[in-house]
Protein backbone atom coordinates (compact mmCIF):
# COMPACT_ATOMS: atom_id res chain seq x y z
CA UNK A 1 0.00 0.00 0.00
CA UNK A 2 1.09 3.33 -0.93
CA UNK A 3 1.36 6.01 2.24
CA UNK A 4 -0.14 9.31 1.47
CA UNK A 5 1.46 12.16 2.88
CA UNK A 6 2.91 15.87 1.44
CA UNK A 7 5.72 18.16 3.34
CA UNK A 8 3.40 19.38 6.04
CA UNK A 9 2.20 15.95 8.02
CA UNK A 10 5.91 14.34 8.03
CA UNK A 11 8.04 14.99 10.69
CA UNK A 12 11.50 13.41 10.95
CA UNK A 13 12.97 11.57 14.26
CA UNK A 14 16.07 12.64 15.76
CA UNK A 15 18.91 10.55 16.91
CA UNK A 16 21.78 10.71 19.12
CA UNK A 17 24.17 13.95 18.31
CA UNK A 18 27.62 13.24 17.45
CA UNK A 19 29.22 16.83 16.27
CA UNK A 20 30.16 19.39 19.12
CA UNK A 21 28.67 21.97 16.59
CA UNK A 22 26.17 22.49 13.59
CA UNK A 23 29.45 23.90 11.79
CA UNK A 24 30.79 20.51 11.56
CA UNK A 25 27.81 18.87 9.33
CA UNK A 26 28.35 19.29 5.92
CA UNK A 27 25.46 20.29 3.18
CA UNK A 28 26.92 19.53 0.03
CA UNK A 29 25.92 17.17 -2.37
CA UNK A 30 28.08 15.71 -5.37
CA UNK A 31 25.50 16.06 -8.86
CA UNK A 32 26.47 14.81 -12.19
CA UNK A 33 29.77 14.37 -11.07
CA UNK A 34 30.35 17.74 -9.54
CA UNK A 35 30.35 19.19 -5.81
CA UNK A 36 27.74 21.61 -4.61
CA UNK A 37 27.33 23.32 -1.95
CA UNK A 38 23.34 22.45 -1.28
CA UNK A 39 20.93 19.71 -2.49
CA UNK A 40 19.03 23.13 -3.79
CA UNK A 41 18.58 24.67 -7.41
CA UNK A 42 16.19 27.66 -7.91
CA UNK A 43 13.67 26.67 -10.24
CA UNK A 44 13.96 27.03 -14.22
CA UNK A 45 11.69 29.84 -14.24
CA UNK A 46 11.90 33.17 -15.23
CA UNK A 47 10.82 34.82 -12.53
CA UNK A 48 12.73 33.27 -10.34
CA UNK A 49 16.46 33.08 -12.19
CA UNK A 50 18.16 34.87 -15.46
CA UNK A 51 21.78 34.90 -16.95
CA UNK A 52 22.82 37.06 -13.65
CA UNK A 53 22.12 34.80 -11.42
CA UNK A 54 22.77 31.95 -13.14
CA UNK A 55 26.39 33.44 -13.27
CA UNK A 56 26.71 34.57 -9.62
CA UNK A 57 25.78 30.79 -8.72
CA UNK A 58 28.02 29.07 -10.58
CA UNK A 59 30.99 31.26 -9.58
CA UNK A 60 29.90 30.91 -5.42
CA UNK A 61 29.20 26.66 -5.95
CA UNK A 62 25.88 26.01 -6.24
CA UNK A 63 23.90 24.25 -8.81
CA UNK A 64 21.90 26.98 -11.00
CA UNK A 65 19.73 25.71 -14.11
CA UNK A 66 18.80 28.79 -17.13
CA UNK A 67 15.41 29.10 -17.90
CA UNK A 68 13.98 28.35 -21.88
CA UNK A 69 11.98 31.18 -22.54
CA UNK A 70 13.18 34.04 -24.84
CA UNK A 71 16.63 32.94 -23.99
CA UNK A 72 19.80 32.46 -26.24
CA UNK A 73 21.09 29.32 -24.93
CA UNK A 74 23.86 29.43 -27.07
CA UNK A 75 25.31 32.86 -26.42
CA UNK A 76 24.56 32.21 -22.72
CA UNK A 77 26.94 28.87 -22.87
CA UNK A 78 29.41 30.84 -25.01
CA UNK A 79 29.39 33.24 -22.29
CA UNK A 80 29.60 30.79 -19.23
CA UNK A 81 32.73 28.87 -21.18
CA UNK A 82 34.57 32.34 -21.82
CA UNK A 83 34.32 32.63 -17.47
CA UNK A 84 35.49 28.92 -17.07
CA UNK A 85 31.96 28.37 -15.63
CA UNK A 86 29.63 25.26 -15.88
CA UNK A 87 26.81 25.76 -18.38
CA UNK A 88 23.47 24.15 -17.59
CA UNK A 89 20.90 24.93 -19.33
CA UNK A 90 16.89 23.82 -20.12
CA UNK A 91 15.48 22.83 -23.40
CA UNK A 92 11.96 22.10 -24.55
CA UNK A 93 11.46 19.09 -27.17
CA UNK A 94 10.22 21.27 -30.43
CA UNK A 95 12.26 21.55 -33.64
CA UNK A 96 14.05 24.73 -32.86
CA UNK A 97 15.20 22.95 -29.20
CA UNK A 98 16.67 20.22 -31.36
CA UNK A 99 18.55 23.03 -33.43
CA UNK A 100 20.09 24.31 -30.24
CA UNK A 101 21.62 21.39 -29.31
CA UNK A 102 22.90 20.71 -33.38
CA UNK A 103 24.52 24.60 -32.95
CA UNK A 104 26.06 23.74 -29.15
CA UNK A 105 27.66 21.02 -30.56
CA UNK A 106 28.74 22.41 -33.77
CA UNK A 107 30.40 25.24 -32.30
CA UNK A 108 32.52 23.12 -30.10
CA UNK A 109 30.08 24.82 -26.60
CA UNK A 110 28.70 22.11 -25.81
CA UNK A 111 26.79 21.97 -22.44
CA UNK A 112 27.63 20.29 -19.11
CA UNK A 113 23.78 20.24 -17.66
CA UNK A 114 20.49 19.83 -20.09
CA UNK A 115 17.29 19.98 -18.59
CA UNK A 116 14.00 18.44 -20.91
CA UNK A 117 11.14 20.76 -19.38
CA UNK A 118 8.19 20.27 -20.29
CA UNK A 119 4.51 19.64 -18.19
CA UNK A 120 4.16 15.68 -19.29
CA UNK A 121 7.71 14.27 -19.24
CA UNK A 122 6.71 10.79 -19.44
CA UNK A 123 6.34 11.37 -23.23
CA UNK A 124 7.78 9.87 -26.89
CA UNK A 125 8.98 13.39 -27.29
CA UNK A 126 11.14 12.95 -24.40
CA UNK A 127 12.30 9.61 -25.40
CA UNK A 128 13.58 11.52 -29.17
CA UNK A 129 15.31 14.92 -27.58
CA UNK A 130 17.29 12.40 -25.25
CA UNK A 131 18.63 10.56 -28.08
CA UNK A 132 19.03 13.85 -29.78
CA UNK A 133 21.23 15.12 -27.14
CA UNK A 134 23.06 11.89 -26.47
CA UNK A 135 23.79 11.46 -30.38
CA UNK A 136 25.15 14.87 -30.33
CA UNK A 137 26.28 15.72 -26.74
CA UNK A 138 27.26 12.22 -25.52
CA UNK A 139 28.98 13.95 -22.83
CA UNK A 140 25.82 16.17 -21.14
CA UNK A 141 24.05 15.18 -17.86
CA UNK A 142 20.95 15.09 -19.34
CA UNK A 143 17.94 15.71 -16.72
CA UNK A 144 14.40 14.77 -17.85
CA UNK A 145 10.86 15.60 -16.76
CA UNK A 146 8.67 16.10 -14.84
CA UNK A 147 7.33 12.94 -14.26
CA UNK A 148 5.16 12.00 -11.81
CA UNK A 149 5.27 8.07 -11.53
CA UNK A 150 7.78 5.27 -11.02
CA UNK A 151 6.85 3.84 -14.66
CA UNK A 152 8.20 7.24 -16.01
CA UNK A 153 11.38 6.96 -13.53
CA UNK A 154 11.65 3.75 -15.24
CA UNK A 155 11.35 4.69 -18.15
CA UNK A 156 13.54 7.54 -18.40
CA UNK A 157 15.94 6.30 -17.26
CA UNK A 158 15.79 3.64 -20.36
CA UNK A 159 15.93 6.44 -22.44
CA UNK A 160 18.89 7.47 -21.31
CA UNK A 161 18.37 9.95 -18.77
CA UNK A 162 21.55 10.84 -15.93
CA UNK A 163 18.35 12.18 -13.78
CA UNK A 164 14.31 12.54 -13.72
CA UNK A 165 12.38 15.64 -12.29
CA UNK A 166 9.35 14.67 -10.22
CA UNK A 167 6.83 16.67 -9.79
CA UNK A 168 3.24 17.67 -11.35
CA UNK A 169 0.94 20.12 -10.08
CA UNK A 170 2.91 20.86 -6.51
CA UNK A 171 4.24 24.64 -7.40
CA UNK A 172 2.90 27.53 -5.26
CA UNK A 173 1.60 29.14 -9.08
CA UNK A 174 0.62 25.84 -10.31
CA UNK A 175 -2.77 25.26 -11.60
CA UNK A 176 -2.78 21.62 -13.43
CA UNK A 177 -4.41 19.77 -10.69
CA UNK A 178 -7.53 22.36 -10.92
CA UNK A 179 -7.29 22.41 -14.44
CA UNK A 180 -6.92 18.40 -15.54
CA UNK A 181 -7.27 16.74 -12.04
CA UNK A 182 -3.53 15.25 -12.89
CA UNK A 183 -0.19 15.65 -11.18
CA UNK A 184 1.40 15.14 -7.13
CA UNK A 185 0.12 18.15 -5.89
CA UNK A 186 -0.84 17.47 -2.06
CA UNK A 187 1.37 13.92 -2.09
CA UNK A 188 4.54 15.36 -3.66
CA UNK A 189 6.72 14.12 -0.82
CA UNK A 190 5.36 10.60 -0.55
CA UNK A 191 5.56 10.68 -4.82
CA UNK A 192 8.82 11.24 -4.32
CA UNK A 193 9.56 8.08 -1.29
CA UNK A 194 7.22 5.89 -4.22
CA UNK A 195 9.64 6.62 -7.33
CA UNK A 196 12.92 6.49 -5.19
CA UNK A 197 12.38 3.15 -4.40
CA UNK A 198 12.86 2.24 -8.09
CA UNK A 199 14.76 5.08 -9.55
CA UNK A 200 18.69 3.88 -9.87
CA UNK A 201 19.66 7.78 -10.92
CA UNK A 202 18.98 11.06 -9.36
CA UNK A 203 15.95 12.48 -8.82
CA UNK A 204 15.14 16.46 -8.14
CA UNK A 205 12.01 16.99 -6.38
CA UNK A 206 10.62 19.92 -7.98
CA UNK A 207 7.88 21.82 -6.34
CA UNK A 208 5.82 22.61 -2.90
CA UNK A 209 9.29 23.31 -0.79
CA UNK A 210 6.97 25.66 1.55
CA UNK A 211 9.57 25.96 4.40
CA UNK A 212 13.70 25.35 4.84
CA UNK A 213 12.64 21.71 6.62
CA UNK A 214 11.37 20.44 3.32
CA UNK A 215 14.73 20.33 2.20
CA UNK A 216 15.92 17.64 5.06
CA UNK A 217 12.31 15.90 4.09
CA UNK A 218 13.14 15.40 0.72
CA UNK A 219 16.36 14.35 1.06
CA UNK A 220 14.82 11.84 3.41
CA UNK A 221 12.62 10.36 1.03
CA UNK A 222 15.37 10.01 -1.51
CA UNK A 223 15.90 13.75 -3.26
CA UNK A 224 19.25 13.96 -4.71
CA UNK A 225 18.71 17.83 -5.31
CA UNK A 226 15.64 19.95 -4.35
CA UNK A 227 14.09 22.71 -7.34
CA UNK A 228 12.39 25.81 -5.23
CA UNK A 229 10.41 28.50 -6.89
CA UNK A 230 8.31 30.63 -4.42
CA UNK A 231 10.87 30.78 -1.85
CA UNK A 232 13.32 31.52 -4.05
CA UNK A 233 11.47 34.25 -5.99
CA UNK A 234 11.21 37.90 -4.68
CA UNK A 235 14.49 38.69 -3.36
CA UNK A 236 16.09 41.78 -4.52
CA UNK A 237 18.01 40.26 -7.58
CA UNK A 238 15.04 38.15 -8.64
CA UNK A 239 14.23 38.88 -12.22
CA UNK A 240 10.36 39.60 -11.33
CA UNK A 241 8.96 42.75 -11.60
CA UNK A 242 9.04 44.67 -8.64
CA UNK A 243 5.53 45.86 -7.22
CA UNK A 244 4.30 48.38 -4.72
CA UNK A 245 1.08 47.73 -2.91
CA UNK A 246 0.47 50.06 0.26
CA UNK A 247 3.85 50.85 0.40
CA UNK A 248 5.36 47.11 0.56
CA UNK A 249 7.40 45.70 -1.95
CA UNK A 250 6.72 42.78 -3.93
CA UNK A 251 8.10 40.81 -6.75
CA UNK A 252 6.26 38.67 -9.36
CA UNK A 253 6.95 35.21 -9.60
CA UNK A 254 4.70 33.67 -12.33
CA UNK A 255 4.72 29.96 -13.74
CA UNK A 256 5.86 29.14 -17.02
CA UNK A 257 2.67 27.82 -18.54
CA UNK A 258 0.92 31.23 -17.39
CA UNK A 259 -0.33 33.27 -19.73
CA UNK A 260 2.31 35.93 -18.30
CA UNK A 261 5.09 33.50 -19.49
CA UNK A 262 3.69 32.45 -22.58
CA UNK A 263 2.17 35.50 -23.69
CA UNK A 264 -1.03 33.67 -24.77
CA UNK A 265 -3.88 32.37 -23.49
CA UNK A 266 -3.63 28.96 -24.61
CA UNK A 267 -3.17 25.82 -22.25
CA UNK A 268 -2.40 27.74 -19.77
CA UNK A 269 -1.78 25.54 -15.96
CA UNK A 270 -0.17 28.79 -14.18
CA UNK A 271 -0.67 31.52 -12.27
CA UNK A 272 0.80 34.74 -11.07
CA UNK A 273 1.04 36.08 -7.69
CA UNK A 274 3.40 38.49 -5.70
CA UNK A 275 5.86 37.53 -3.52
CA UNK A 276 6.85 40.00 -0.68
CA UNK A 277 10.55 41.09 -1.14
CA UNK A 278 12.51 39.06 0.72
CA UNK A 279 16.34 40.47 1.04
CA UNK A 280 19.35 38.84 -0.71
CA UNK A 281 19.27 35.60 -2.49
CA UNK A 282 22.43 35.14 -0.93
CA UNK A 283 21.12 35.43 2.78
CA UNK A 284 18.62 32.71 2.06
CA UNK A 285 21.19 30.70 0.61
CA UNK A 286 23.19 31.18 3.73
CA UNK A 287 20.15 30.38 6.18
CA UNK A 288 19.06 27.38 4.10
CA UNK A 289 22.94 26.24 4.52
CA UNK A 290 22.90 26.73 8.35
CA UNK A 291 19.63 24.87 8.38
CA UNK A 292 20.25 21.88 6.44
CA UNK A 293 23.72 21.98 8.65
CA UNK A 294 21.20 21.89 11.83
CA UNK A 295 19.27 18.80 9.53
CA UNK A 296 22.27 16.81 9.69
CA UNK A 297 22.75 17.30 13.51
CA UNK A 298 19.30 16.12 14.50
CA UNK A 299 19.87 13.51 11.97
CA UNK A 300 22.80 12.03 14.35
CA UNK A 301 24.91 12.67 11.10
CA UNK A 302 27.96 14.42 9.69
CA UNK A 303 27.49 14.36 6.01
CA UNK A 304 23.93 15.17 3.73
CA UNK A 305 23.16 11.29 3.49
CA UNK A 306 22.95 10.83 7.22
CA UNK A 307 19.64 12.37 6.56
CA UNK A 308 18.49 9.05 4.73
CA UNK A 309 18.93 7.50 8.09
CA UNK A 310 16.39 8.68 10.01
CA UNK A 311 13.01 7.71 11.17
CA UNK A 312 9.71 9.74 10.42
CA UNK A 313 6.16 10.21 11.86
CA UNK A 314 2.89 11.30 9.76
CA UNK A 315 1.27 13.42 11.62
CA UNK A 316 -2.51 13.52 11.29
CA UNK A 317 -5.27 16.26 9.92
CA UNK A 318 -5.53 18.02 12.81
CA UNK A 319 -1.13 18.67 12.58
CA UNK A 320 -1.91 18.27 16.91
CA UNK A 321 -0.13 14.96 16.43
CA UNK A 322 -3.22 12.77 18.10
CA UNK A 323 -3.18 10.73 15.37
CA UNK A 324 0.19 9.73 15.36
CA UNK A 325 1.49 7.06 13.01
CA UNK A 326 4.61 5.19 12.87
N1 LIG B 1 5.69 20.81 -13.10
C1 LIG B 1 4.46 21.03 -13.51
O1 LIG B 1 3.47 20.63 -12.88
C2 LIG B 1 4.21 21.78 -14.76
C3 LIG B 1 5.19 22.56 -15.30
N2 LIG B 1 4.94 23.31 -16.40
C4 LIG B 1 6.04 24.09 -16.95
O2 LIG B 1 5.56 25.00 -17.91
C5 LIG B 1 6.49 25.10 -18.97
C6 LIG B 1 5.78 24.86 -20.26
O3 LIG B 1 5.51 23.48 -20.36
P1 LIG B 1 4.89 22.84 -21.69
O4 LIG B 1 3.55 23.41 -21.92
O5 LIG B 1 5.02 21.37 -21.64
O6 LIG B 1 5.94 23.36 -22.76
P2 LIG B 1 5.77 23.58 -24.27
O7 LIG B 1 4.71 24.55 -24.52
O8 LIG B 1 7.14 23.82 -24.81
O9 LIG B 1 5.26 22.14 -24.74
C7 LIG B 1 6.16 21.11 -24.98
C8 LIG B 1 5.56 20.14 -25.98
O10 LIG B 1 4.79 19.19 -25.29
C9 LIG B 1 3.43 19.27 -25.75
N3 LIG B 1 2.62 19.11 -24.55
C10 LIG B 1 2.51 19.93 -23.49
N4 LIG B 1 1.69 19.41 -22.57
C11 LIG B 1 1.31 18.22 -23.07
C12 LIG B 1 0.47 17.20 -22.60
N5 LIG B 1 -0.17 17.32 -21.42
N6 LIG B 1 0.29 16.11 -23.37
C13 LIG B 1 0.88 16.01 -24.57
N7 LIG B 1 1.71 16.94 -25.06
C14 LIG B 1 1.91 18.03 -24.33
C15 LIG B 1 3.30 20.62 -26.39
O11 LIG B 1 2.35 20.65 -27.43
P3 LIG B 1 0.93 21.40 -27.24
O12 LIG B 1 1.18 22.67 -26.48
O13 LIG B 1 0.46 21.62 -28.62
O14 LIG B 1 0.07 20.43 -26.50
C16 LIG B 1 4.66 20.81 -26.99
O15 LIG B 1 4.81 20.15 -28.21
C17 LIG B 1 7.63 24.14 -18.65
O16 LIG B 1 8.66 24.84 -18.05
C18 LIG B 1 7.02 23.18 -17.68
O17 LIG B 1 7.95 22.64 -16.78
C19 LIG B 1 3.73 23.29 -17.04
C20 LIG B 1 2.71 22.57 -16.53
C21 LIG B 1 2.89 21.70 -15.38
N1 LIG C 1 1.69 23.34 -13.09
C1 LIG C 1 2.60 24.29 -13.26
N2 LIG C 1 3.77 24.14 -12.63
C2 LIG C 1 4.69 25.07 -12.85
C3 LIG C 1 4.46 26.17 -13.67
N3 LIG C 1 5.59 26.91 -13.69
C4 LIG C 1 6.46 26.28 -12.91
N4 LIG C 1 5.93 25.16 -12.39
C5 LIG C 1 6.53 24.21 -11.48
O1 LIG C 1 6.58 24.75 -10.16
C6 LIG C 1 7.89 24.55 -9.63
C7 LIG C 1 8.20 25.53 -8.50
O2 LIG C 1 7.35 25.26 -7.42
P1 LIG C 1 7.39 26.08 -6.04
O3 LIG C 1 6.35 25.42 -5.21
O4 LIG C 1 8.75 25.94 -5.48
O5 LIG C 1 7.05 27.51 -6.33
C8 LIG C 1 8.76 24.70 -10.86
O6 LIG C 1 10.06 24.21 -10.69
C9 LIG C 1 7.96 23.92 -11.89
O7 LIG C 1 8.15 22.55 -11.84
C10 LIG C 1 3.21 26.30 -14.28
O8 LIG C 1 2.92 27.27 -15.00
N5 LIG C 1 2.31 25.34 -14.05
Amino acid sequence: MVEIFDYENILLLPRRCRVGSRAECDPSTTFGGRKFRLPVVPANMKTVIDAHIARWLAEHGYFYILHRFDVDAVAFARQMRDAGLFVSISIGVRADDAATIDQLAAEGVGADYITIDIAHGHADSVQRMIGHIKHKLPEAFVIAGNIGTPEAVIDLESWGADATKLGIGPGKVCITRMKTGFGTGGWQLSALKWCARVATKPIIADGGIREHGDIAKSVRFGAAMVMIGSMLAGHEESPGKTVEVDGALYKEYYGSASEFNKGLRRNVEGKRILEPVKGRLVDTLKEMEEDLQSSISYAGGTVLADIRKVNYVILGQNNAGEHLLM
